[in-house]
């Protein structure tokens, strides 16, 4: 059943275009822009809410453009490429603004004022850093569907990097390629911008036979921009399959050049852990948060969530201590080799759940001057009396979702902290994802 002739009031979080039809029901359109009026394809429906996908548009926003994804509508990815990017860009400042103004803290609403224009991506385009192909029954690769579990077959990503798609595209036509996806249920390309190549980890249905290691050889031979492959699964670790060099490293490594007033900064990470989406972004992301952080040389600087150190090493060389917490162990063995590499020798870190470190280190009494928080989507819910306990200064939250980030602010508000800046940075082009580094002072 179809909605006719919804006008559609603004983007909210999720990138959903919000209406509200005759009989009182909200409607959240995808592929929808703020004032339009759209026919709607229902998806799903409740008594107080009604989903659903823009399927025309009568009045179209000023700023809407033909995505240039074939895949676009269809692919459950780029769900704002009918924006050209500064219209994203005003699009997520609106969606955080709106969430701040909901908020039934005053305080929370009042930063508003503060929130500053969103640092748009050095790239709108081939900027991520790595793709994760869903393989099908059929052999086919692809990305998920909006909300299915169907996979759409795809050739390519416009916004993964050029060295993704190159790397695809000369797998593609490979006999070994087609073998080795028949026992694989996901695909990881990810480029080592130092190595000047790409890197793939097939995770597999089972453990790795020794044909599969003779496929994956096959491949890394005929590709001249692949350099390893892995495999992974279930039930055995990320497992070396084939390399260029018989010596196959686990790292990657980028490495971004002097600026003035920011010296050069190499990060090194392990296959299939974690590191920003968007390398080039990164830059702007890190150079943020070491400005609202402003650790001076005698401070001390406690880094939750850190990974593999990305905001420690550049925090760490203008402060006098860093601490590192993180629960991923090869997180912290890439953070203690990014810390070496970099002739870093005041900083510590150590694996652990953050809400265990935060209880023992509250129990220490010892707080920090300043504190950094990275939390995955889900924020960070119960945190906000010890980070108070823990933070002598200043606490810079870093956040990928505005809703947990709202949230959390009322909490952090109430246990005595005051908003300062709210910088937006776009880390996410085409799609309704953005970053949020937020700078709180103690009261
Ligand atoms: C958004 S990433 C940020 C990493 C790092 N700050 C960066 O910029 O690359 C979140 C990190 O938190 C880690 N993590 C998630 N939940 C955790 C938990 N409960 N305890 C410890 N670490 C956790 C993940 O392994 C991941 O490295």
């Amino acid at each position: 059943m179809n909605i006719h002739d919804l006008t559609i009031n603004k983007l909210i979080n999720g990138g959903y275009g919000l209406g509200r039809l005759d009989d009182g029901r909200a409607a959240m359109v995808r592929l929808a822009l703020p004032g339009e009026t759209v026919d709607v394809r229902i998806e799903r429906q409740t008594k107080s809410l009604v989903e659903g996908v823009a399927v025309r548009v009568h009045a179209p926003h000023p700023r809407r453009i033909e995505p240039p994804c074939p895949y676009y509508g269809d692919c459950g990815g780029c769900d704002l490429q009918h924006g050209d990017y500064p219209c994203q860009l005003e699009l997520k400042k609106a969606i955080i603004s709106d969430l701040l103004q909901r908020h039934p803290e005053p305080a929370v609403r009042r930063a508003t004022a503060i929130l500053a224009e969103p640092l748009p991506s050095p790239l709108a385009f081939g900027y991520r850093q790595r793709i994760r192909l869903q393989i099908d029954a059929h052999g086919r690769t692809g990305f998920r569907r909006f909300h299915r579990h169907e996979i759409v077959a795809v050739a390519g990503c416009q916004i993964a990097r050029d060295d993704i798609n190159q790397t695809l595209a000369t797998l593609r036509p490979h006999p070994a390629y087609a073998s080795l996806l028949q026992q694989t249920t996901e695909l990881e390309i990810m480029a080592d911008p130092d190595g000047g190549g790409t890197v793939c980890v097939f995770i597999l249905k089972r453990r790795p036979r020794p044909r599969d290691f003779n496929q994956a050889t096959a491949l890394c031979r005929e590709s001249e921009i692949m350099n390893r492959i892995f495999f992974a699964g279930r039930d055995f670790p990320l497992t070396p399959a084939a390399g260029r060099d018989p010596q196959i490293g686990r790292s990657l490594s980028v490495t971004y050049p002097a600026e003035p007033g920011r010296p050069a900064l190499t990060l090194g990470w392990e296959a299939g852990g974690f590191c920003q989406i968007n390398l080039a972004q990164n830059r702007r992301l890190i150079a943020t948060v070491v400005d609202l952080a402003a650790p001076g040389p005698e401070e001390s600087v406690l880094d939750l969530f850190c990974g593999m150190g990305n905001f420690s090493i550049p925090l760490a060389t203008g402060c006098r201590r860093l601490l590192g917490i993180e629960g991923q162990g090869s997180a912290i063995r890439s953070a203690r080799a990014n810390a070496r590499c970099a002739g870093i020798d005041n900083a510590e870190f150590r694996q652990a759940p953050i809400h265990d470190a935060c209880t023992q280190l509250t129990a220490q009494g010892q707080p920090f001057d300043c504190v950094i928080i990275d939390p995955p989507r889900q924020g960070a819910p119960g945190l906000a009396r010890q980070l108070a306990a823990l933070t002598g200064r200043r606490l810079v939250y870093i956040s990928c979702d505005p809703a947990t980030l709202c949230r959390d602010l009322g909490d952090l508000i109430a246990a005595g902290f005051t908003v300062r800046r709210l910088q937006p940075v776009d880390m996410f082009p085409q799609t309704h994802h953005i970053e949020t580094v937020v700078l709180l002072e103690k009261n």
